[in-house]
């Protein structure tokens, strides 16, 4: 990894550390925008033309019912698929917001209330590796919330089949769909939907270039879908000090550039940290990952920040924005209150960052290339709509009327003004 020192650098280099490797926007959504077309124009057919050139495969139908399917998993992998069920569950379920009632004024009385948005569809990444993990971090929060139809999109091998693990989770999620798709078609077919796959009204769910363009692309068309968030190639900042574990830092900064070639890993080190050992380790474990290649791009693409004590780690990671944060230093969780912009963050040598990624119970669809700063992960919140409601009594009109009648006049809105004249007159 490059490695970089903060005191030899200046207020624009520090910058430019920020940037994620570019992404040619213009370009991808040049490819995605003729498949979008084509999905919209031929629907079912469409998205079959693009799963053949793309996946190498042709089902005998898009679509399947996950109540239909039969499965053959191992005990051991069910046991590992319901206890990080239960966890997500857990931590989700204390995510539903209660009904908040103020009485503003005497006699007037505001409510929010949530409702689910009824359709969503989900889209769980298989380009390069299969996340059935990432079904349950959209189908948990989805069903919790009450959201009624639930597609589902990844996909296939080539011979046309979806894992038994994905078909697992959505069974215990009761997801209405499985759509056999992957990449822009997939997106476009929830979103305009088709003869088999029903129209949504927000598209969730993390995946490459293709699917990113493609939500992007659809949430500003006449298609009138809301989306998540960019949620982009996979990345992780971890800071260290003195007493973090070079082999645990190591193995942490792996766990993230596994995930493809433009992930991104960032190391921000006190000087007293054992850098050395940290780089042999990393060289060590990357040997021995199969997807070594894979790691081994995205390490190449990656540096490390050497700083002078944890308050400059801290201010460099709010200004990098990562999607996970791994603090491994001493005392780690009081430095709770200096984290300003992370997707989801880890304190302490026993936290890695697979954790959240598989089990802990939190959200692993998190805000990558900086959206951290304005954007959270997926939560309950994806999934609900929240309404204002206001009934106002005779007494509060009285009470609030006149404040109305004030400002209607100061715009100019006549017809506004009488709404509440015209009652006001009434009461006298
Ligand atoms: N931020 C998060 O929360 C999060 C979580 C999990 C995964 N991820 C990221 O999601 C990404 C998953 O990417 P992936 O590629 O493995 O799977 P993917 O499912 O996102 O993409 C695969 C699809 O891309 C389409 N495609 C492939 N080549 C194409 C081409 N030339 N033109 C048009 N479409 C094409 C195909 O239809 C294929 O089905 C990774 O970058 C990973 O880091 C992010
Ligand atoms: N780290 C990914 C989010 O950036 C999520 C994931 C799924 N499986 C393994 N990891
Ligand atoms: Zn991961």
């Amino acid at each position: 990894m490059k490695q970089y020192d903060i005191t030899k650098l200046t207020k624009e280099e520090i910058q430019d550390l920020c940037q994620r490797p570019k992404m040619d926007f213009i370009s991808i959504f040049s490819e995605v925008e003729p498949i979008i077309d084509k999905v919209r124009q031929k629907g079912d057919s469409g998205v079959s033309y693009y799963t053949k050139k793309f996946d190498g495969a042709s089902p005998d139908t898009i679509t399947v019912n996950p109540a239909d399917l039969s499965i053959n998993l191992t005990s051991s992998t069910r046991n590992a698929i319901d206890t990080a069920f239960e966890n997500i569950q857990r931590f989700h379920k204390g995510q539903l917001p209660q009904p908040l009632e103020v009485e503003t004024m005497p006699g007037v009385k505001c409510q929010r209330v949530s409702r689910p948005i009824e359709k969503v569809g989900l889209y769980v990444p298989g380009g390069t590796a299969i996340l059935p993990s990432t079904l349950m971090m959209l189908g948990i929060p989805a069903k919790l919330a009450g959201c009624k139809t639930i597609v589902t999109a990844t996909p296939p091998h080539k011979d046309g089949s979806i894992a038994d693990e994905i078909i697992y989770i959505a069974q215990k999620i009761g997801i209405t769909k499985i759509l056999k798709a992957g990449g822009a078609q997939a997106i476009a077919a929830m979103a305009y939907g088709t003869n088999t796959v029903p129209k949504v009204d927000k598209i969730l769910g993390p995946g490459n270039q293709y699917v990113t363009a493609a939500k992007m692309m659809l949430q500003n068309s006449e298609a009138q879908i809301a989306i998540d968030m960019p949620a982009g190639p996979s990345e992780v900042l971890v800071i260290a000090d003195e007493t973090a574990n070079p082999e645990f830092v190591a193995a942490d900064l792996l766990s993230q550039a596994e995930h493809g070639p433009d992930s991104q890993v960032v190391l921000v080190a006190t000087k007293d940290f054992d850098l050395g050992a940290c780089s042999t380790a990393l060289e060590e474990q990357l040997m021995r990952l199969p997807r070594k290649d894979v790691a081994q791009e995205a390490i190449n693409k990656s540096f490390t920040l050497i700083v002078n004590n944890l308050e400059q780690a801290f201010d460099f990671s709010n200004q990098y924005a990562p999607e996970h944060l791994i603090v491994q230093c001493e005392d780690a969780e009081q430095w709770q209150n200096s984290i300003y912009n992370a997707g989801s963050v880890f304190f302490g040598q026993w936290t890695p960052e697979s954790a959240g990624d598989y089990a802990s119970g939190t959200n692993h669809t998190l805000p990558t290339y900086g959206y951290a700063r304005m954007f959270s992960g997926v939560s309950v919140d994806s999934f609900l709509k929240q309404i204002t409601m206001q009934t106002i009594s005779r007494e509060g009109l009285q009470n609030i009327g006149p404040t109305i009648e004030k400002l209607a006049s100061l715009e100019e809105l006549e017809a506004h003004r009488r709404a509440v004249s015209i009652r006001l007159n009434n009461l006298k």
